[in-house]
């Protein structure tokens, strides 16, 4: 059948959903090959079916404002396919989440999970509540309003939410709290729990570590590594604190963080000391990044404009470039300026980060691209490592989690180019290796699970 056919009828029964049509035809361009080469996947309607939700849960969460005012948000569950294990991924609040951000995101998990060769299958939830703002009371209302809905489809062995945009450990406590309270029962049913009651250690640091892991691979096949190297990355959340954290013990600078206002440039290198400030104004204060320039004066502030068509954080000459905010935050601009000033490697700690336009310079650029789905799998690989523990009552230690995350890392590096070098790709071996890897895994486990 020819592209257009698959991807127009996934288009038409999908109107109004850019970012997940953008996933799927990005994910169909790679596997193409792979469908040509084995009609069994064409026959049985394989792709097609992997860009249908099993299941999508959608529901009112009404919650009281300090004020006491009602307010109302919208929940929603992506419960996107269960072929190698329960529905996994995690929960985003932002104002911006809609179906076509989730169904994105979740199809994008398929495909992550399967490449971390756990027994996982994928899903995403979240809701359009923006925390930003928020007292610590109403964010806790707000989740137990939330779960108060979500409990019902969740369970240990059926779907395990985890954090996400705007889901932190905060979040994850006070979602775990009542999720208990409702169940009666104190089951691993949400990963990123704090190692007090349930959680794994390296958790919290899993996709930022993942992430570097994953680029000093890519850089060791070229005999190099990260020392030296300086590196722009983009956020100041959960990845990219850790992404900084392991950038600096690899040897390299990390220059830039930002946030949905603007970013910083400390030219001298952020150090373990100023990243410490990051994380007590963001994790802490729960401020903005500028404040980074009260404490380090050297440091440059520049204000995000969105009439701008590209954003300077990507046009600073350095090795490496991270992004690990949001999807779609590098265009088309942004990598054209990012090759002119030689970049090297770009590995994705966010989920779909550059836009397609982006991705097609990419290829043949002769820069190292990893995409998300491989380079940020670390965060719910150690989700699951966690699930492991929560099923087995154990509490494994912080260097054994660790060497697994090292480990996991190493072989989806190897699934992405054995993948690539199979179906004889020579551009973008990541990016097509990474979704060829993972669609074989999930369509082999559909195959042979029949038509369900
Ligand atoms: N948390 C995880 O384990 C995990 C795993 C894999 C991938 N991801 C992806 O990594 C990315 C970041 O997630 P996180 O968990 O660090 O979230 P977070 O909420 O901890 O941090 C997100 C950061 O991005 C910034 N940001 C949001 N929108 C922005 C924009 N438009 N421009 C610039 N900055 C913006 C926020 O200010 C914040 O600093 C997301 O794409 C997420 O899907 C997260
Ligand atoms: N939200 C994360 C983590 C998912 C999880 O741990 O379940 C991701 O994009 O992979």
């Amino acid at each position: 059948m020819a592209k257009n056919e698959v991807l127009s009828r996934i288009t038409k029964r999908n109107p109004n959903q850019p970012e997940f049509i953008q996933s799927v035809e990005e994910v169909y361009d790679s596997v193409k090959p792979v469908l040509d080469k084995h009609s069994i996947y064409r026959d049985l309607k394989i792709f097609e079916r992997m860009t249908e939700p099993e299941r999508l849960i959608s529901f009112r969460v009404n919650w009281v404002d300090d004020n006491n005012e009602i307010q109302v948000n919208r929940g929603y569950r992506v419960q996107m396919n269960s072929s190698l294990g329960p529905f996994k991924g995690g929960l985003r609040f932002h104002p911006s989440v809609n179906y076509s951000i989730l169904k994105f995101l979740a199809f994008e998990q398929t495909f992550k999970n399967a490449l971390t060769g756990m027994p996982l299958g994928s899903g995403k939830g979240g809701s359009d509540f923006n925390p930003k703002g928020k007292s610590k009371d109403e964010i806790m209302r707000f989740c137990q309003a939330f779960m108060n809905e979500l409990f019902r489809h969740l369970g240990q062995f059926t779907d395990i939410p985890a954090g996400d945009i705007g889901v932190g450990g905060r979040e994850i406590g006070y979602l775990f709290g009542q999720y208990k309270k409702l169940q009666n029962e104190f089951t691993g049913v949400i990963t990123g729990k704090n190692v007090k009651w349930g959680g794994s250690w390296v958790r919290i640091e899993a996709t930022g570590f993942g992430l570097i892991y994953f680029a000093c691979n890519m850089l060791g096949e070229k005999n190099d590594s990260l020392k030296g190297k300086r590196c722009l990355v983009s956020g100041a959340g959960n990845v990219a604190q850790h992404a900084i954290e392991k950038i600096i013990e690899m040897g390299g600078t990390p220059v830039t963080a930002s946030d949905s206002s603007g970013f910083i440039y400390d030219e001298e290198g952020i150090d373990e000391k100023k990243l410490k400030v990051i994380m007590d104004i963001k994790n802490k204060r729960r401020g903005r990044i500028k404040e980074y320039i009260d404490e380090f004066p050297n440091a440059e502030y520049h204000e995000t404009s969105k009439n701008d068509d590209y954003n300077e954080l990507w046009n600073i000459p350095a090795d490496c470039a991270f992004p690990c905010a949001t999807q779609n935050e590098i265009n088309d601009k942004d990598v054209k300026n990012l090759i002119d000033n030689k970049i090297q490697l770009i590995a994705e700690g966010a989920n779909m980060p550059v836009t397609s336009e982006g991705q097609e310079l990419l290829r043949g650029s002769g820069v190292m691209y990893a995409p998300g789905k491989a380079s940020n799998a670390g965060g719910v690989a150690v989700s699951s490592i966690e699930m492991t523990q929560n099923r087995m009552g154990e509490s494994w230690t912080r260097e054994k989690v660790n060497k697994q995350l090292m480990k996991i890392m190493n072989t989806i590096h190897k699934d992405c180019l054995e993948a690539a070098k199979e179906y004889n790709i020579k551009d973008s071996i990541y990016l097509d290796g990474a979704n060829i890897a993972g669609f074989i895994r999930v369509g082999d486990a559909m195959v042979e699970q029949g038509i369900v």
